[in-house]
């Protein structure tokens, strides 16, 4: 068992870093042994759930290949994903003078990468740092890519740099301690990939259904191996989202608006699930989903534990948030629809009304609806 695949870059002219997918740590110093660290010293950042469960483990590995380790624990969630921590972080790294041959290591879900490598893109002008996702969301989607950042007052990486890793090592055994709820966050990803780029690998989902509630392993490996080989290809053909890469942010529009207005007390992939029905919502009004199609997405999103539905919004905040998230052109949102299943497009001209009675659709209210 164990798979990896190559990040390329420059129109696919050279191989910019790996994504290795394993069930140990034990081939990780081998992976860091063409990095030279031997001189370097390394700078664990992870979380305050991850940090007493794996960074012991990795700090003995990491000191097989590099002078020396030091761990920057930081308080877990998504609250703390913001320049306060980066600031701390930056001033552990001044302390211990660490100069640009040092490395940042991501050892967490995505919170912790997403900070590590807007740190790692911002000390000392640009350091190196790598990614070991250990929750399921940062397996599939956040340690792949490059796109790192904070929150800023709230709007989600409202502040960020694209900076990508050196390496992506995932050790899939970490998922056996992730909480339940945090692995069905990352499944909201994962539907995503399929909806917008492979219905074959939505089916196989459904399909597959038993096997991933029992967290049988070879068949994460296989759907983990599946959601990285689609992130990978989109994000080698367009790394800065001139284009294509803006369709992985399916669901994210309407999604980060809730999670900001919801302060962050919903997790990311549960945010993305709403996102994503009241998107296929509007796919279906607009005649390119059928209503049983648009349906049974419902229904799968139900089958994978995530929320479809959300009580106490105001419509008018959430439009008013989406307006105010990053996808914004001239005044007009950039919103991503299925165009059939498994086909995603950018769509520039989803009018007010229609997001209105998309979020009015997901805000259910199950009295009045009886
Ligand atoms: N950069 C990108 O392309 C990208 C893509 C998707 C999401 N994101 C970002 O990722 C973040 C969400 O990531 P997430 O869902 O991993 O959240 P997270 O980083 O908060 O991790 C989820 C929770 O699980 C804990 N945890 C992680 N691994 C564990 C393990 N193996 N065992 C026990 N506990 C573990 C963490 O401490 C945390 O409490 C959001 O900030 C989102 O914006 C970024
Ligand atoms: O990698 C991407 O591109 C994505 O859009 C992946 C998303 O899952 C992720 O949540 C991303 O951080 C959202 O991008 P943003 O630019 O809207 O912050
Ligand atoms: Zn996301």
């Amino acid at each position: 068992m164990g798979k990896r695949l190559t990040i390329h870059g420059h129109n696919n002219k050279i191989e910019l870093y790996d994504i290795v997918i394993e069930h140990s740590f034990d081939r990780l110093a081998d992976e860091l042994e063409k990095f030279n660290l031997s001189k370097q010293k390394l700078c664990i950042v992870t979380d305050s759930n991850v940090y007493p469960v794996y960074a012991k483990q990795l700090e003995e590995i990491l000191l097989k290949v590099a002078d020396s380790v030091i761990v920057f624990s930081f308080p877990a969630g998504e609250s703390n994903k913001n320049l306060n921590t980066v600031r701390e972080l930056y001033e552990k790294l001044i302390l211990e003078k660490f100069d640009r041959k040092d490395m940042l290591v991501a050892l967490g879900g995505g919170v912790v990468g997403d900070l590590t490598g807007f740190a790692a893109a911002t000390y000392l002008r640009g350091i190196s740092f790598i990614q070991i996702p250990t929750s399921l969301l940062a397996q599939v989607d956040s340690s792949i890519g490059g796109k790192t950042g904070v929150d800023f007052d709230s709007y989600k990486n409202m502040v960020g740099a694209f900076h990508q890793p050196k390496l992506v090592y995932m050790n899939l055994q970490v998922l056996n301690t992730l909480e339940s709820a945090q692995f069905y966050s990352g499944m909201g990803e994962i539907l995503k990939h399929g909806l917008i780029k492979n219905e074959g690998y939505y089916i196989w989902l459904i399909e597959h259904l038993y096997e991933i509630y029992e967290k049988n392993m070879e068949t994460l490996e296989e759907m983990i191996y599946e959601s990285c080989l689609i992130k990978s290809a989109v994000v080698e053909k367009d790394p800065k989202e001139q284009g294509e890469r803006a369709l992985l942010n399916f669901g994210h529009t309407i999604g980060h608006a809730i999670e900001k207005l919801k302060n962050f007390q919903l997790l990311h992939g549960e945010c993305v699930a709403l996102g994503s029905i009241a998107a296929a919502y509007i796919s279906w009004k607009r005649d390119y989903l059928t209503k049983e199609e648009f349906y049974e997405i419902r229904d799968i999103y139900v089958a994978f534990h995530l929320p479809i539905s959300i009580t106490d919004i105001s419509l008018e905040e959430v439009l008013e948030a989406t307006k105010l998230d990053k996808k914004m052109e001239s005044g007009q949102i950039k919103f991503i629809l299925l165009k059939k299943m498994g086909k995603a497009i950018v769509d520039n001209t989803v009018s007010d009304e229609e997001i209105l009675e998309a979020i009015n659709f997901i805000n259910y209210d199950e009295e009045e609806n009886e």
